[in-house]
């Protein structure tokens, strides 16, 4: 009876041309053109096309391969992802019966594909009831399912998930930097290239310390090196680098560090040192209120009169691991683990950044009071559950991303926890160290020496400062 209706009333007729609108659509526009100008107006709607889109890309390639990727995308997202999605949801357990209406049912709603460095990611609406988690459980089947080596699978909000088709491992690829841009946003250092391609960056603001670990060989003296040399391009960042190895590596920098020592058996130069740190961190906590006008330094703007302090300790187990030590040095290492450990838990409103790096991830080397105070923390190959436990903290026991399985072929990359918690894997840069040097002697007169830039300790009265500061420090 509807076909008759349709018949009569000449919907069929609509309904046709709606399916084979785009066809009716170019028909239309070449009927008119030649209607209009001939056979050129035909010749020029054949040819302006491609020659626009030449010149476009020409004069504006940015928003044109903008506009193929998205382009692209929704062919995937009508063709390749949407033809199938309903079979995919099924066959991995996704879908939902619709209850009363047996054999039919219901499937979360692939909203949008987009393109990323690794692969297609598909933005899915999630049924009501349903949680990323569920998706999780299901990425090897999806995978298999959508013809991907692996999925990924990320919450992007309420209601809604990513499935990144991991088609390219992007961290398998060295990230080599032959210069290195100069950082002048402290709370957006870039540090490391996440698994999707796209830089990761910290916010030095909200950091007091990070402890970082790995085999030797690993990459971690290479990620600290890419990171510094960045940072000492800003004339309101200083660096001291103590290098407990006793070798070249960080050598690098003695021409721009305000401290530099690779002393690793005389522990009273390096004791010195770190005292010289604390020192500064005391009077600034003490004075900054009164001189500054505020108590936390990142309250204030940047300054290089008063520049934020980087303290870097290299192969860290050499001055905090008492095993094998004589009394005397025992005493010595005690003291620079309770000053660093001070350093780690009130440097940040000093403007105070304490880095203390480690082969030998090890309570002994990185007190587990330190590690917990270090609000990140980064992994790179370590060889047991133990060493990266020493590191991440328990968070790592029991995750799917663990810094055991960075094979050996892939220095620099590493896992690391953010201030949430979160663990992910990251690729640092690799700068040489030739690169490295460069910048550094370019750099030199940016430099402060550590005893200029520590103050004399004030009198007691400020002790009431002190306490206010200290408070707001440790919050
Ligand atoms: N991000 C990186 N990308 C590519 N290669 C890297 C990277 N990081 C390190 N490497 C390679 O690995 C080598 C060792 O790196 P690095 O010296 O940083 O290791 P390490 O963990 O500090 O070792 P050790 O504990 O012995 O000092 C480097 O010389 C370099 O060849």
């Amino acid at each position: 009876m509807t076909w008759l209706l349709k018949a009569v009333t000449g919907v069929w007729l609509l309904q046709l041309a709606w399916r084979f609108k785009r066809a009716l659509a170019v028909s239309a526009v070449a009927v008119f053109a030649i209607a209009a100008y001939g056979w050129a107006g035909l010749v020029l709607l054949v040819v302006g096309p491609p020659l626009l889109a030449l010149l476009w890309r020409w004069v504006h390639p940015w928003s044109y391969w903008r506009f193929v990727g998205w382009l692209v995308a929704r062919h995937r997202l009508r063709t390749t992802y949407g033809l199938r999605w309903a079979e995919v949801m099924q066959s991995c357990g996704l879908h939902r019966p619709i209850p009363g209406r047996p054999g039919e049912f219901t499937t979360p709603r692939l909203v949008r594909v987009t393109d990323s460095p690794v692969g297609d990611v598909l933005h899915v609406r999630l049924l009501t009831g349903q949680e990323p988690g569920d998706f999780e459980r299901q990425a090897a089947e999806l995978a298999h399912a959508l013809g991907a080596p692996a999925v990924r699978v990320t919450s992007a909000g309420p209601g809604l998930v990513e499935l990144t088709l991991v088609e390219r491992d992007v961290l398998a690829d060295a990230v080599e930097l032959h210069d290195v841009e100069a950082v002048t946003d402290l709370r957006a250092v870039r540090f490391a290239v996440g698994e999707d391609g796209s830089w990761r960056t910290r916010d030095y603001a909200n950091i007091a310390a990070e402890v970082g670990g790995g085999v030797p060989g690993s990459g971690k003296t290479a990620g600290e090196t890419s990171l510094a040399c960045g940072l000492i391009q800003n004339p309101a960042v200083q660096y001291v680098v103590i290098d407990g190895k006793g070798g070249e590596d960080w050598s690098w920098i003695a021409p721009r560090a305000a401290a530099y020592t690779n002393e690793d058996e005389d522990l009273d130069v390096v004791l010195e040192l770190v005292e010289s740190v604390h020192r500064l961190m005391r009077a600034r906590l003490k004075t900054q209120k009164t001189q500054r006008g505020r108590a936390n330094f990142w309250d204030l703007p940047l300054d290089p009169a008063h520049p934020a302090v980087f303290l870097v300790v290299d192969e860290v187990q050499t001055f905090t691991d008492q095993k094998g030590m004589d009394k005397d040095t025992k005493a010595v290492a005690a003291t620079i683990t309770a000053r660093l450990s001070a350093l780690v838990k009130k440097g940040r409103s000093a403007g105070v950044i304490t880095r203390l790096l480690t082969q030998k991830p090890t309570s002994d080397a990185i007190p587990t009071a330190i590690r917990d105070n270090a609000s990140v923390r980064t992994a790179w190959r370590v060889l047991s559950d133990d060493a990266a436990e020493a590191i991440l903290g328990p968070v790592v026991r029991g995750s799917a991303v663990t810094p055991v399985d960075i094979p050996v072929s892939m220095p620099g990359v590493a896992v690391v926890a953010d201030a949430g918690g979160q663990l992910e894997r990251v690729r640092f840069p690799y700068v040489d160290e030739h690169t490295a040097e460069q910048i550094a002697t370019r750099t030199a007169e940016l430099r402060r020496d550590l005893a200029d830039l520590t103050g004399p300790v004030p009198a007691e009265d400020a002790t009431a400062d002190e306490s206010a500061s200290e408070q707001e420090a440790t919050a």
